[in-house]
Formats: C-alpha cells, sequence, structure tokens
C-alpha cells in the first residue's frame, strides 16, 4: 500500500506539472479534459488489476512491473495454464478462460478490478494452424473483456502488433493510421480490436488503451507460437548447441522490442492522463533488424555462432506482409514513449540472462 501511495503521489504531480506545461498551448480539447487535481485522471486511486494469458511470454513480467509500483496484492495474475510454484510466490494468481463470461465478472467484481490487462491470445503463426480456435480466444475472447470493461468502468488494455497490417499497408515505415488489411486470423481479429475498443470509447466513454507491439525479445519467458521467435531461440542457440536454424530469410527485416521496454510502454501508457492520449492506439518502435544483423551483432560476443536459413513458407509468408519499422511519432509526442535497449544493448543483455541462467543450472555455455 505504501509503494501504491508513493506511486500515485508521483503521478498525480507528473499530471499537474504536465498539464501546467502544456497551459501555453492548450486546444480546446485539452481544456475540456482538465477536471481538476482530484478527477479521476489524477490516478489518486491505486488500481486494481487483472491480467488474463498472464502465463505467456509477456504477463508475468508486466505483472513483476505493476506490482512493485502498486504492491503485490492489487495485480492478478490469470490463465487457463496451471502456474509453476515461483509465479505463485510472486502474487495472486487465478484461473480464468476469457472464454467463460460469467466467471470473469465474477473475479472482476469479487476482487474489485479497475484496470484489465487482456493478454490471452493465439499468435499470428498457431493462429494459422487453428482458426476456429483462434477466432474463438482472440475474438469472442475479445467481445467477453470489452463487456465486462463496459460494465464496470474499468480502464482496458488490449495490445494489438506489427501483425495488424498487411501487404497494402505502408511497411517502412507503418503510420498509426494506413490501410490495415492483414492476411492472417491472427491480424484480422487485432484490427477488429483496434476497432471495436475505439468504437466503444467514442460512443461509451470506455477507456480504452492499445498499444502495437513489435515481435518482443525476452530471456525468460518463451515466445507462444509467433512469426518473430526466431529473435528469442536465437540466444538460446547460441549458447547451446552454437547453431540457429532460422525459419526466415537472413533479409527479412521487422520491428523488434526487448521485453523490458515493451513492459514499461504498456505502465507508462496506462498511466498516462487521458488528456494526453489523442490517439486509443498506438505503434510503439524500438529496433528493427534482419537476421542476418542480429547474428552479426551476436557473433561480436560469440564469433562461432553457426547460423543456416530454411525459411519455413507460412512464417517468411507472414513476415514479408508484415511492416520493416514502425512509425511511432506520436507515442513520443502524445505520451513521451521512448525506448532504453538498441541492437547492441539488446543482445548483450539476452547473452548475459542466458549465461547466468545457464551457469545457475550448471549448464555449460558451448
Ligand atoms: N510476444 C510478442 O512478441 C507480442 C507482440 C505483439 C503483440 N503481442 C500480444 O501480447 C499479448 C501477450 O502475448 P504473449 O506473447 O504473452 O502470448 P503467449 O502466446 O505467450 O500467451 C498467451 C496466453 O494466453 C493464454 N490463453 C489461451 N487461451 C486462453 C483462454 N481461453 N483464456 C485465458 N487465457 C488463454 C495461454 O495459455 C497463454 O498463456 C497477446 O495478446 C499478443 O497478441 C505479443
Ligand atoms: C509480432 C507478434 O504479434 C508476435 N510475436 C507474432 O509473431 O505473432
Amino acid at each position: 500500500m505504501k509503494t501504491c501511495k508513493r506511486a500515485s503521489a508521483f503521478f498525480r504531480s507528473l499530471c499537474r506539472f504536465s498539464l501546467l506545461h502544456r497551459s501555453m498551448s492548450w486546444s480546446p480539447r485539452q481544456i475540456r479534459c482538465w477536471k481538476g487535481p482530484e478527477s479521476s485522471d489524477s490516478l489518486s486511486d491505486c488500481p486494481r488489476v487483472l491480467i488474463t494469458g498472464g502465463l505467456g511470454q509477456l504477463g508475468i513480467g508486466l505483472a513483476q512491473m505493476l506490482r512493485q509500483q502498486y504492491g503485490r496484492e492489487n495485480v492478478i495474475l490469470s490463465d487457463i495454464k496451471k502456474p509453476p510454484a515461483e509465479v505463485l510466490d510472486m502474487g495472486p494468481f487465478v484461473y480464468a478462460d476469457v472464454l467463460d463470461y460469467k466467471n470473469l465478472r465474477e473475479l472482476v467484481v469479487n476482487n474489485g478490478i479497475t484496470w484489465l490487462v487482456h493478454y490471452s491470445a493465439m499468435l499470428s503463426a498457431v493462429g494459422e494452424t487453428n482458426v476456429q480456435l483462434s477466432r474463438a480466444i482472440n475474438i469472442t475472447g475479445l467481445h467477453n473483456v470489452l463487456d465486462l470493461a463496459l460494465d464496470n468502468s474499468m480502464r482496458l488494455f488490449v495490445p494489438s502488433t506489427i501483425g495488424a497490417f498487411g501487404p497494402s499497408s505502408p511497411r517502412d515505415p507503418a503510420p498509426d493510421l494506413c490501410i490495415q488489411r492483414p492476411r492472417t486470423i491472427y491480424g484480422v481479429s487485432k484490427v477488429h480490436a483496434e476497432l471495436m475498443g475505439e468504437y466503444l470509447h467514442h460512443k461509451y466513454g470506455l477507456d480504452f488503451r492499445c498499444l502495437r507491439y513489435p515481435g518482443v525479445i525476452s530471456a525468460y519467458t518463451h515466445p507462444g507460437g509467433g512469426t518473430t521467435d526466431y529473435a528469442v531461440q536465437i540466444f538460446h542457440d547460441a549458447l547451446s548447441t552454437g547453431h540457429h536454424e532460422c525459419y526466415l530469410h537472413p533479409k527479412t527485416r521487422l520491428p523488434m522490442m526487448h521485453i523490458s521496454d515493451c513492459h514499461r510502454a504498456t505502465v507508462e501508457f496506462m498511466q498516462a492522463p487521458e488528456c494526453q492520449l489523442y490517439l486509443r492506439t498506438y505503434n510503439i518502435a524500438a529496433i528493427s533488424f534482419t537476421p542476418e544483423e542480429v547474428v552479426e551483432e551476436i557473433r561480436k560476443h560469440l564469433p562461432h555462432l553457426r547460423v543456416t536459413y530454411k525459411p519455413d513458407p507460412i512464417r517468411q509468408n507472414i513476415a514479408d506482409s508484415w511492416p520493416m519499422r514502425f512509425d511511432d511519432s506520436n507515442a513520443r509526442r502524445d505520451w513521451g514513449w521512448e525506448p532504453a535497449f538498441g541492437l547492441p544493448e539488446l543482445v548483450t543483455d539476452m547473452l548475459s540472462h542466458h549465461r547466468n541462467r545457464r551457469a545457475s543450472v550448471d549448464l555449460g555455455v558451448s
């Protein structure tokens, strides 16, 4: 609770500062949203957060970052899988299937949830192998959380992705607003989420917030069946066997991001006062690289790394339809987004985490 009070005092003063700072150039919209220091924008109340699909690549780390700011008990992780013991030790966990509306509603009501982070999804590559299930989880599940968020006046975060763009979108860079005609069920469901959330925001005032994440790179958690997964696997392989077989062509460029940048962006965006958000769906960018470029950077640390290329038609096709770079200038302007990790920093950090981890369980390094 102490952490929580400190955090809200900090963000209250930040909000006041930013409103004062912007007073020289107030637009009519900014004036409308200034409701005084104790308005809901002031974040004076500590949020109670529920994360769905929390046992995948991203949920556990986000829960930890939120718990550091708002307290252990105020952030509930949920999923349909059984959590490992160390996750149970970190804080509250509950079973929640996003297809079960009644159970979700009970959780929200009984726990006084005010922020909902909707992470459950089937990612791009695995989604193409089971379109029906993907449609259920990604679209029916989304409708359930939208209804819940609206009925219970929650702040709702739904991540979108570079996969929400398609071959007819501008690819280098892809701006926030442009043609979006993705060719995967994953992409179609994410465009649907962006549009439904924005519609409910404009019609009923739902506090819907959505970031389009690049491919996320993490050392401690494994990716869940996406097209960008090679950029995580290559670090495991580099330190275990010293050989990686890449399923993408060496020159396939995609936007990527270190997991700690992704979590920080999410927390900062959730904390941003409503009056600063001119969009409800923002691109966020950090790095953009090809397999060839990440290999070159890893070889500065591990010169013996051997990489062979065997493009997989499904994932190559998906990657070729996605943006090569993201334009995130709106996020930088509106709520101050700035990544910390470039490619050299990301590679150094990933290798050092993997080395430490392998050493801690007595595994050698190739
Ligand atoms: N990881 C990335 O690179 C990336 C990039 C862009 C966007 N995103 C988005 O971020 C979110 C989290 O991604 P992630 O990488 O952690 O995904 P993940 O695939 O690793 O995890 C998804 C989780 O959803 C859970 N799930 C599946 N069906 C469910 C159901 N019916 N009810 C509740 N939970 C269910 C799974 O058990 C799994 O733990 C997703 O919405 C994803 O689209 C991820
Ligand atoms: C990019 C992102 O949405 C996910 N990592 C995927 O490849 O499907």
